[in-house]
Parts: structure tokens; sequence; C-alpha cells
């Protein structure tokens, strides 16, 4: 997937929210975005969720399946959970809301409307509709905002396997809830500006530079066919490498 000089803004004539913002993801990234109040993050992620149009520029190769979860859940609908996870589920083609309700510990809210639950609650329900289709580009607008200790802890597994299956997924947050997982890439928005910050930068194009790897790491190149490329770094990643394709192929 590739941003190239995506900029943005909600109406015409107001000041740019993103600027020329360039990226390219890949199969099993892992995108941690950080950014002040205000930078831009959540409207960048809408753009990555296709939920709204770059103004200039363009977003290219979007994974079919994308799980987007808000920072805030919409909870103002007339469902129990239950019913609006069985309509998401029928909407996402007959997929299997249940092994996530049971995983973010959900059971007892699975009776109660919508529009009574507490915010944490409401944004499992928002991880979940997220997570049941097994997205290819995963978005999770601050995660861990209002999450008990328990769901926050099982996070980063959960997107671990998301990437180890091939996904990618990326997260706003302000509390560094997946820093440690293996090869997480820290982006930054500074004033609409989309940065990557070097200490990510472990890749082979950079092993010269700031933030290079530690001396008792060792980078290789690998080639091999573009059709393999998907499974290749997803089961690097699964076993816990940094990888990504460094050389787009075609
Ligand atoms: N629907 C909207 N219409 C007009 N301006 C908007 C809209 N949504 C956001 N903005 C503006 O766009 C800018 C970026 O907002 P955005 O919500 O993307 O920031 P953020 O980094 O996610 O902030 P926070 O950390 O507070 O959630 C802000 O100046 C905000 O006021």
């Amino acid at each position: 997937m590739r941003l190239s000089q995506v900029s943005f803004r909600y109406r015409r004539r107001a000041p740019l929210v993103i600027q020329e913002a360039d990226a390219h993801l890949a199969p099993g990234d892992v995108v941690e975005l950080s950014g002040s109040n205000g930078a831009g993050k959540s409207t960048l992620l809408r753009l990555l969720a296709g939920l709204a149009r770059p103004t200039t520029g363009t977003i290219a190769g979007r994974p079919a399946v994308v799980g987007f979860a808000p920072d805030r859940f919409p909870a103002a609908q007339p469902f129990t959970v239950t019913a609006y996870l069985r309509h998401m589920a029928r909407v996402r083609g007959g997929a299997r809301w249940e092994p996530w309700a049971e995983r973010l510990n959900m059971g007892h809210l699975l009776a109660l409307p919508l529009s009574e639950l507490s915010k944490g609650s409401a944004h499992k329900v928002g991880l979940t509709q997220a997570l049941m289709a097994e997205p290819g580009l995963l978005i999770l607008d601050e995660p861990f905002a209002g999450l008990d200790a328990d769901t926050r802890e099982a996070l980063p597994a959960i997107a671990a396997e998301v990437a180890g299956r091939g996904g990618i997924v990326i997260a706003s947050d302000h509390q560094g809830g997946l820093r440690g997982l293996p090869g997480l890439r820290p982006w930054s928005m500074v004033d609409g500006r989309l940065k990557e910050s070097t200490e990510a930068s472990q890749a082979p194009e950079s092993a010269t530079g700031p933030g290079a790897p530690e001396p008792r790491d060792a980078v290789v190149a690998v080639t091999l066919p573009a059709a393999e490329l998907h499974d290749f770094l997803a089961r690097m990643h699964g076993e816990g490498y940094q990888a990504r394709e460094i050389e787009e192929s075609g």
C-alpha cells in the first residue's frame, strides 16, 4: 500500500490538515502513529481506511478487507451488542465475531443496548467489528483509550497476530501500548506532516544512517518472486523478525 503526496483539507480554502504524506506499507507492518492533539492523526487514519478521499495525491494498493475501530464508537444506535455484531458479521459476509467477543471479555455486555455501554465497553464493540473480518488493513484510532488492563494487555498480541498473517496494522496511540512489538514502525504527525521516526528505521537502506541496527543485528537482503512476498513477510513477522519490502516489484 502506498501513499503518494497525500494532502487533505476538510473544506475548500480551509488549511491543509494533512500535507504531502508519502509512505509505503508492506504486509505485516505494524505502525504506531503518535502526535499532539489536533495534529491530524484521526484524519490520516480515515484517509488510510478509505473513509475520506485525499484532496490531492493518491493512496494505492489498499487491502480489500479493512477493519476500522474509531476513537469514539458511535453507540447511539438502537441495537443490543449481539444484534449489532450479528448485523456487522452478515455485512462482512458471515464473519465470526463470537471468538473476539470472548477474547475481549464481552460476555456480560452482549445483551445490553449499545446506548447503555460505558466508553471502554463501547470501544470493545468497535474493536470486535474491526477484527471480525480478518482485515488485511486494521486501523485502530486510540485503541487503548478507556480499556481495562486485561484488554490493554491483549491488544499487542492481537496486533501481532493480524500482522503475522500478513495484515497491516496502524494504531494511533498516546500511550505507547504497542511498544515492544518487534519491527514496530513509529510514525508521527507534526502539524499535518507525516514523519517516520529514525528509531524504527532498522531497514537495510538506512543501515549506515541514524537509527542503524544494533551492532549485533545482521541485515540480509532476500530476492524472491513477487507473488511470494506477502507470505514471506508474514512468516518473518510471525517469527518475530523485522522484515519489509525495500524495492518494489514491477
Ligand atoms: N470534521 C471536521 N471538519 C473540520 N475540521 C476538522 C474535522 N475533523 C477534524 N478537523 C480538524 O482537523 C485537524 C486534525 O484533526 P484530527 O482529529 O485529525 O487530529 P488528531 O491528531 O486525531 O487529534 P486528537 O489527538 O485530539 O484526536 C484539527 O485542526 C481539527 O480541528
